[in-house]
């Protein structure tokens, strides 16, 4: 069954057309699709692109290049193609450009006094070791400190915040096993001493739910790994992304905990006779902010009905609670989770690591202040870069972090659309040298979508590996992908979507790079969250533009306790990573290496007209998905203030694709003669989307609107990025 249709972060009212709701989660697409339906305070981005392609149109809006012996050196001998060093704004914000090191301690890191031990909080003496010996697991984090002598020593509902990469699902998952397990044991003493008297047919008793498939595999793994000590409980997964048949087949054997992404659980509570609930007594619902972005709102619903309704006598399993207990995690917390938390829980407690509940004491913060904190080890900076070197300035970052075998073991960027990420994941995959010939990586769907980066690659680091990953990819894709990026000794770099924020725990994260910055300051923090975990150190860099981006600069020091962030010009980098050769008997300056990689991209995009269309749609897509920043922060990323043509070059695109102005998605170099076919073509790919204009346009009253716009919502699926179902 398909994924429920989902609405993101907002129930429709019956006049719900009238208001402007904020949309956060899901795809970019069904982000734009959404605001643009409710009405015309929305920025039209097809009619921005239009305006601006005409514009391109009547010349150069770079104006001249520099000295005729400039162009020379640099190959731009017609003045035509734009430079990288003139014409770019002027850059307001960069005062503090000195690097500082951090010396602060680790925030998220196992407690060391050494006071606190897994026994001393309650947990069995067999768990403690086998997290010791197995897991390498020595002390609790100051999360799991808080959270599990609590949970074992009553059935409270809790919710449980704390930074990321903190054990939180160590946190809940140690009290819940460590129940059923005394449970299990408690009858083996009434009964026969040497048999465990549950069983995985003796019912299912906690139910995970989580997101993403692969946060619901990665929890899945760390509680396979924690039963390694009580075999006798079985645990297992119903998330989708294989046949129905073979799920059920699973639940028909028996499992007492199970992991599960909503859809598919509803999917199972509704057709699946033998999947009994009624022995239930936990919930998790981890990463609760996303849930509820992603619209699963009515499918938890659904899942707290059904467990209400089959919540069985808890006379046939002695010592099972009779009260079932449900625990809410997540980093952040937005108002969505307390609506959550108003549908799922009863009287619950607030969970967090005592530092941040001191901190939280000492700075009070509005309703409208999201609560977030990032790890305080991870150093974090921006760089303010011109649209036009931002391609250049991504490839010497790279080229430098890499520079080295071990300096950085493992990288990921962020993008904002898939398009970006299959464009970028080509420019550093081509084979240098072979300008001609297209080297479009063909993935085969159940293998990793990787390949050799000669681009990055040095003598000095001759292995760098490139994956890429988005929520459109199979099911298996995506699965090989994370495995074998994980699993890589050598140096790998991960181009992403948002699919990739949440929960995901890949294992020597060094360096966390947002080439295009989060949709929201929540999903920063998730982003940058993938490293500085469990203690370790790790590094964050967010691509700025100048202008009202750096605007944004408050809002990243807001996440950190001391406020350190630092900021660096693209120049700057530049100037190191394309300095030539002490050596060097030639007049080549940095600019003119930095120009000649970018002429180079250039030249490889005009020879390969796949490749080129590739950037077309990438750049097309990277607009529209620019104008979907949550409103808060729509000032300061506002695509009214893109310099289109400049942000051209950073697809190394030498103009604005003129034939795209309201195509877009999937154009693949048709020209768009007429005023609205783009538009018209876009709306006949995506039915809902033109449900939505209809019902924008057509409905002669409100309620008959809200209705028809319900209809078309319901039509599209938020979740699908993330391919839940
Ligand atoms: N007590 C501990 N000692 C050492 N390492 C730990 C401990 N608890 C958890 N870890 C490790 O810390 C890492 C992060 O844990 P986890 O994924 O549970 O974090 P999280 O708080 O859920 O993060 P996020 O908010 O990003 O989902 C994992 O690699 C886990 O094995």
């Amino acid at each position: 069954m398909a994924e429920e249709p989902l609405l993101m972060n907002f129930s429709l009212g019956n006049d719900a057309i009238l208001v402007q709701p904020k949309f956060k989660g899901g795809r970019w697409r069904e982000r734009r699709g959404l605001r643009k339906a409710t009405g015309p305070t929305g920025v039209n981005t097809d009619s921005i692109l239009e305006r601006h392609s005409k514009r391109q149109k009547t010349g150069n809006s770079d104006g001249p290049t520099r000295s005729i012996d400039y162009q020379r050196r640099t190959g731009l001998r017609h003045g035509v193609i734009s430079s990288l060093f003139s014409y770019n704004p002027k850059i307001q914000s960069v005062t503090d450009r000195a690097e500082q090191e951090s010396t602060t301690l680790p925030s998220n890191a196992p407690l060391v006094d050494g006071i606190d031990t897994f026994t001393s909080l309650g947990l069995s003496p067999i768990i403690a070791s086998h997290l010791l010996t197995k897991l390498d697991i020595k002390a609790p984090t100051a999360i799991q400190k808080t959270t599990i002598s609590r949970l074992l020593s009553g059935d409270t509902d809790a919710l449980i915040q704390a930074e990321t990469g903190s054990g939180k699902t160590l946190a809940y998952l140690l009290p819940i096993v460590q129940r059923i397990v005394q449970i299990s044991e408690q009858k083996s003493k009434n009964g026969n001493d040497t048999n465990y008297q549950i069983h995985r047919d003796s019912g299912l008793f906690a139910i995970i739910l989580a997101p993403t498939r692969e946060l619901s595999k990665q929890i899945s793994v760390v509680l396979d790994s924690l039963l390694g000590c009580a075999r006798w409980i079985v645990s297992g997964t119903v998330i989708g992304g294989e046949k129905r048949k073979s799920e059920k087949a699973r639940l028909r054997k028996g499992l007492n905990i199970l992991v599960a992404t909503p859809g598919r659980l509803v999917d199972h509570l509704e057709h699946t006779e033998v999947l009994d609930v009624s022995n239930v007594r936990w919930l998790v619902l981890d990463e609760g902010d996303r849930l509820m972005e992603l619209g699963f709102e009515d499918d938890i619903k659904k899942i707290l009905d059904k467990l209400e309704q089959k919540k069985g006598k808890s006379g046939a399993i002695s010592d099972l609670p009779s009260k079932r207990t449900t625990i809410l995690c997540s980093a952040t917390m937005k108002t969505n989770v307390h609506k959550l938390g108003e549908i799922s829980l009863k009287d619950a407690i607030h969970i967090q690591a005592e530092a941040d509940a001191q901190q939280l004491l000492q700075e009070p913060t509005t309703s409208t202040d999201p609560i977030f904190s990032a790890p305080a080890q991870l150093q974090q900076s921006y760089i303010v870069a011109p649209a036009k070197q931002r391609l250049v300035t991504l490839y010497a970052i790279l080229k430098r972090s890499f520079s080295h075998k071990g300096s950085v073991m493992k990288a990921m960027i962020f993008f904002t659309c898939a398009d970006s990420v299959n464009f970028h994941y080509e420019v550093f995959a081509r084979k240098v040298g072979q300008q001609n010939t297209s080297q479009l990586s063909d993935s085969t769907p159940e293998l990793p979508t990787q390949c050799h980066s000669s681009v990055l690659s040095s003598v000095n680091n001759p292995d760098i590996m490139l994956y890429k990953l988005y929520g459109n990819l199979t099911q298996q894709m995506r699965t090989a992908t994370l495995k074998a990026f994980s699993r890589n000794p050598n140096p790998s770099i991960l181009l992403c979507t948002d699919v990739a924020s949440r929960g995901l725990d890949l294992p020597s994260m060094d360096l966390v790079i947002e080439y295009d910055p989060a949709f929201s300051a929540e999903e920063h923090l998730h982003r940058i969250g993938r490293t500085a975990r469990a203690g370790r150190d790790g590094r964050a860099i967010v691509f700025l533009l100048p202008g009202p981006e750096e605007l944004y600069i408050p809002t990243l020091k807001h996440g950190f306790k001391d406020k350190r962030v630092n900021g660096s010009l693209s120049e700057d980098i530049l100037r190191k990573a394309f300095a030539p050769a002490i050596a060097s008997q030639t007049r080549e300056t940095w600019e003119d290496n930095a120009t000649g990689w970018q002429l180079e991209i250039e030249r490889w995009l005009q020879s390969d007209s796949k490749i080129a269309d590739l950037a077309r749609k990438a750049y097309v897509s990277h607009v529209r998905a620019y104008s979907t920043h949550v409103v808060p922060e729509r000032h300061i990323f506002n695509v009214k203030e893109l310099h289109l043509g400049h942000l051209a070059k950073a697809f190394a695109l030498r103009d604005q694709p003129s034939n795209m102005g309201r195509g877009g998605k999937g154009d693949e170099g048709k020209q768009d003669t007429g005023k609205h076919k783009g538009r018209n073509r876009d709306r006949s790919r995506n039915p809902a989307a033109s449900d939505i204009d209809n019902a924008r346009n057509s409905a002669p009253d409100p309620k008959e609107a809200a209705r028809q716009m319900r209809k078309a919502l319901n039509a599209m699926n938020p979740a699908s990025e993330f391919n839940i179902a």
